[in-house]
Order: C-alpha cells, then structure tokens, then sequence
C-alpha cells in the first residue's frame, strides 16, 4: 500500500511545554485514520502540522512522498479547521465560490464541486444566505464543503462534526465512507466521540502529546480485552502512567 502520510518523530514545545514528543505513524493511502484523544492532548497541532501550517521543532512529515510544507501538496490536501474560517459578510456559495477559486479548475468543474460538496452537508437551500445568519452547525458543514471542494486526495477534518444532530453526523460519516471507498480519498479525523472512533480503519489514542496505541478498533479492544474503546483508552491510559 502506498503511503499517504508519513510522521517521523515529531515533536512540539510551546514555551517550556512539550505538547508532542517524538510521533511517529504512517497512514497508509485510502484509510480513514482516527486521533482520538481529550482536549488539551496535541490533536490539533499534530493536524496543523501535517497540512503545513505549523512547523515542527524535530522530525519530518511527507504527504504522498512529499515533504511538508510544499506549495504542490495545496491541491491534494483539504482541511477542515476546528474554528470555522469563514468570510461572514458572503453567502455560503460566496464562500464556496471564492476558495473554489483558489484552485485550478474550469468554470463548469467548478460549479458542480460546489454543488456535489453542498449537497454532502445537506446546505444547497441555505447557500443563499450570508453566513452571518448561519447556525453554529450550518457554518461547521459549510467548513466541511469548503474542504472537499477542490477534490483533494487526502481530507484532514479536525472535529468535523462539532454542533452537527445526530442525523447530519450520520449522513456526514455516510458521505465519508464514500469518498474512502468509491474515490480512493485519505481521510484524518480528529474526534471525542468514541462512536465515530469505531467507524475508522486505525485509531491512534493521544494523550498528552503520545500516542498511547495504534490500531484498527477491533484490534485495540482485543488487545486490551476491553468492550469499547472508551475502555481501551481508559486501560492504555492507566498503563502508560
Ligand atoms: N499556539 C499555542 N501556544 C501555546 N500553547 C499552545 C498553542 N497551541 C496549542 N497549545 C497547547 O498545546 C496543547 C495541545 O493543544 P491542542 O489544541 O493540539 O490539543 P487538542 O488535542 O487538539 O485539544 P482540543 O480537542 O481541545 O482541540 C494544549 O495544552 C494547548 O494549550
């Protein structure tokens, strides 16, 4: 299997305070791959590094065999942050429109990723409205159109579902089964919710700044003879005190 991203011992400090310490994993191409772990452990800055907007203190991260950052890894990497990076004053296909734009595409491509990406997060009868007037789980779902409308081959979604209803979060991990399966995509999710864990092919659990075990979820709940995996991370954690 080819690799879609490789980490090799990453660490992090801000100040005097390690938030990653010498990760290292491999997520290989067409695999959804879970972060789990509490707030505060290192998700997001691992994620932000791996899109290249952070850069590590040591260690090396490659995206499809290329080193991180690099401007040509733009078009294949979508990423949904976990604050909303959205321009207010426009209307979601405003919105859509603009960071469409910023990648090479037709005009009549372009209308149709924004449609197909709409219409995965179920926002096609909002998309006339300015996102002022959007619901905290409107402007979520519109991050996450957004992420996939440029087509990239690899999606880093950091909470994705946040202020998504149970229904939506459904039709969301329905759509990110999808593009796993019928496109081939790589996807990274960052989460709490132990539920959404189960759905990914690896799961790695983060805690302060380690990654406590790496593997599928069926895996991990044999290795630890445990019935889910909110009682492997509790048993991973206890042993790793
Ligand atoms: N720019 C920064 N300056 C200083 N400390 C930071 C900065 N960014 C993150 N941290 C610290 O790094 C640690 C890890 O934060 P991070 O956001 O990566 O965790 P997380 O697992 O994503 O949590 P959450 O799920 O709440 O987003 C925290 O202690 C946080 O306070």
């Amino acid at each position: 299997m080819e690799q879609a991203v490789e980490i090799e011992g990453v660490s992090k400090s801000f100040g005097k305070k390690e938030v990653l310490s010498d990760i290292s994993f491999l997520i290989g191409e067409g695999m959804i791959y879970g972060l789990i772990g509490p707030s505060g452990s290192g998700k997001t800055t691992l994620v932000k590094m791996i899109v290249g907007i952070a850069a590590p203190d040591a260690g090396a991260i490659r995206i499809f065999g290329v080193n991180v950052p690099n401007l040509e890894l733009l078009e294949k990497v979508g990423y949904m942050a976990q604050a909303d990076a959205l321009y207010t004053e426009l209307t979601g296909k405003e919105n859509l429109d603009f960071f469409a734009s910023l990648y090479p595409m037709k005009n009549a491509a372009r209308k149709k990723r924004i449609a197909y990406a709409a219409g995965i997060v179920n926002l096609t009868a909002e998309l006339g409205k300015r996102v002022s007037a959007y619901s905290g789980g409107m402007k979520r779902r519109l991050s996450l159109a957004i992420a996939l409308v440029h087509n990239p081959k690899l999606l880093i979604l950091d909470e994705p579902t946040v202020g998504m209803d149970p229904e939506l979060r459904l039709s969301v991990w329905t759509e990110l089964l999808h593009l796993k399966k019928e496109h081939g995509k790589t996807i990274i999710i960052t989460t709490h919710v132990m539920d959404e864990a189960e759905r990914c092919d690896i799961v790695s659990l983060v805690r302060e700044g380690r990654i406590l075990a790496t593997g599928t979820p069926t895996e991990l709940k044999q290795a630890y003879g445990a019935k889910d995996l909110e009682e492997v991370f509790l048993k991973a954690g206890r042993e790793n005190r």
